[in-house]
């Protein structure tokens, strides 16, 4: 498999090199150059596959050329092993059309733990043995920070540069990042920031190339490919437990980066039998606005109880509006140069009507987030999670044919938010045992101004030139 990028102009590259990329030279997101296709008989053959087995089945076709079957089910084997839960992502039932996917149960309480536990992996095994070392930098609004740093601490030949806006992560997640105390990990608090800002100052570092090639950069957030590989997988297990490939399955993702949810597009691309992909987005709506009205324009970030998602330039959408726009590089390079200097971009008709086709969205506000963690709760004793709580608001009031059963990714624990969680239920979640003295434990960080010479000067202070 090949991969080449959405802006048309960067070399392409296999899955080892996609991997280590991150960003493409020339500004781009990489995807596979063309999508593999799954028959009726093969996504039936996934029932009853172990979580490992369908990761296995669903991913050998993206990294083709660079890992055999062995090696892949041996890393797999390794990443899931570490999941606190025996179905790894279990799905719960809430009532008679509408389910949870757990995707929280691995080690840093995120559904980012299911791609960043493998990519540490692969990290590992594209590095060792060879003289390339690489740093890492990433932005995060504090689930991809803590799960990309429990992956990768202590690994040797990475070094990982996190950037979170201070004091817009809860204390869980802000604590999950700064207690990890080892080496070649580096936090940084930018100070009067927000995650687009961090996001932004990403890119930048990827675009100036002699930044980028002195320090060998690479990535951890979702415009690394194999990220979103690796959540393609869950969409399969889920559906395939739910009735496909005989039985349409629809999705409704709490969406910010527009990851997890283009993962889901993946599966479809692939032949999964999906009935509709729901955006649900919390007040920071951009996703909403540009798949109902075609309007993606820049907002200000608005600081709410689901911090994750509060984002208003979406990396991922960059390759969704590729794909359905005839994968035309140069046409996309032109309308993404646009929407960066205008902060402003209008759809085509072709992306419009092309994300119609399978996409709903919907935007759901504070009040509507609180009454779907009460109605989770009183209506089947599920304590969930304000993210969680936004998919699940907009699944139930999508107007869905009641045969089609709604899967909700429930993409956090709610232990992760216990201060809003508790504001809704009245309940308090515990921590699991196993982070149980988080709150007690050392923690280190820097504190920077968020702008682009005072963070690469931290970066080159501390990483060695490669
Ligand atoms: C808990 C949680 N839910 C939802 C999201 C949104 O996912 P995505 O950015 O892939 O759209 C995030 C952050 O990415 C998150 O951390
Ligand atoms: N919600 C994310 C934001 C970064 O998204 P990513 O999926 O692109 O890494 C976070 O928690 O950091």
């Amino acid at each position: 498999m090949r991969y080449t990028s959405t802006r048309g102009s960067a070399p392409t590259l296999d899955f080892r090199d996609v991997t280590l990329a991150g960003l493409a030279k020339d500004g781009g997101l990489y995807l596979p150059e063309s999508w593999p296709r799954f028959s009726t008989e093969q996504i039936a053959a996934l029932r009853g596959l172990s979580y490992v087995d369908t990761a296995v089945a669903v991913m050998l076709p993206f990294v083709e050329g660079t890992l055999s079957e062995a090696d892949l089910r041996d890393l797999c084997t390794q990443a899931y092993g570490r999941f606190a839960h025996a179905a790894v992502v279990p799905l719960v039932q809430l009532d008679p059309q509408n389910w949870l996917l757990e995707l929280f149960h691995g080690p840093t309480l995120a559904f980012k733990d299911v791609a960043l536990q493998l990519l540490g992996l692969l990290f590992e095994r594209f590095l060792t043995g060879s003289s390339q070392q690489v740093t890492v930098i990433g932005a995060t609004s504090g689930d991809t920070g803590s799960a990309a740093i429990d992956a990768l601490a202590g690994r040797a030949g990475v070094d990982v540069f996190m950037l979170h806006p201070k004091g817009r992560v809860s204390e869980v997640q802000r604590r999950q990042m700064t207690t990890v105390i080892a080496p070649n990990i580096h936090n940084i608090a930018l100070e009067d920031a927000s995650f687009d800002d961090a996001q932004a100052l990403v890119k930048a570092m990827f675009n100036d190339e002699a930044f980028s090639s002195k320090f060998a950069l690479s990535a951890v957030n979702s415009i690394n490919w194999a990220r979103l590989m690796a959540q393609v997988v869950y969409y399969f297990y889920a559906a395939v437990r739910l009735g496909a490939p005989e039985r349409p399955v629809a999705f409704s993702v709490p969406t910010g980066n527009f990851g997890d949810v283009f993962a889901g597009y993946v599966a479809a691309k692939m032949g999964l039998p999906v009935a509709k992909l729901i955006v649900a987005t919390n007040v920071n709506d951009i996703l909403h606005r540009a798949l109902s009205a075609g309007d993606y324009s820049q907002g200000i970030v608005v600081p709410t109880p689901s911090p994750s998602m509060d984002i208003q330039v979406s990396s991922n959408f960059e390759r969704l509006l590729f794909d359905l726009g005839g994968r035309d590089g140069a046409a996309l390079a032109e309308q993404m140069r646009g929407f960066e200097a205008t902060k402003a971009m209008r759809l085509t008709n072709a992306q419009r009507e092309g994300a119609a086709a399978l996409f709903g969205s919907d935007r759901v506000d504070l009040d509507d987030m609180a009454l779907a963690m009460r109605w989770a709760y009183e209506a089947s004793a599920q304590v969930i999670d304000p993210h969680t709580a936004i998919g699940l608001a907009a699944a139930r009031r999508a107007g869905l044919p009641v045969d089609v059963p709604v899967v909700t990714l429930a993409t956090a624990h709610p232990a992760k938010f216990g201060d809003a969680v508790e504001r809704a239920t009245g309940q308090r979640p515990a921590l699991p045992a196993r982070i149980g003295d988080l709150l007690d434990r050392e923690e280190r960080y820097a504190s920077l101004p968020g702008t682009f010479e005072a963070v690469t000067a931290y970066i080159a202070d501390r990483a060695s030139a490669r």
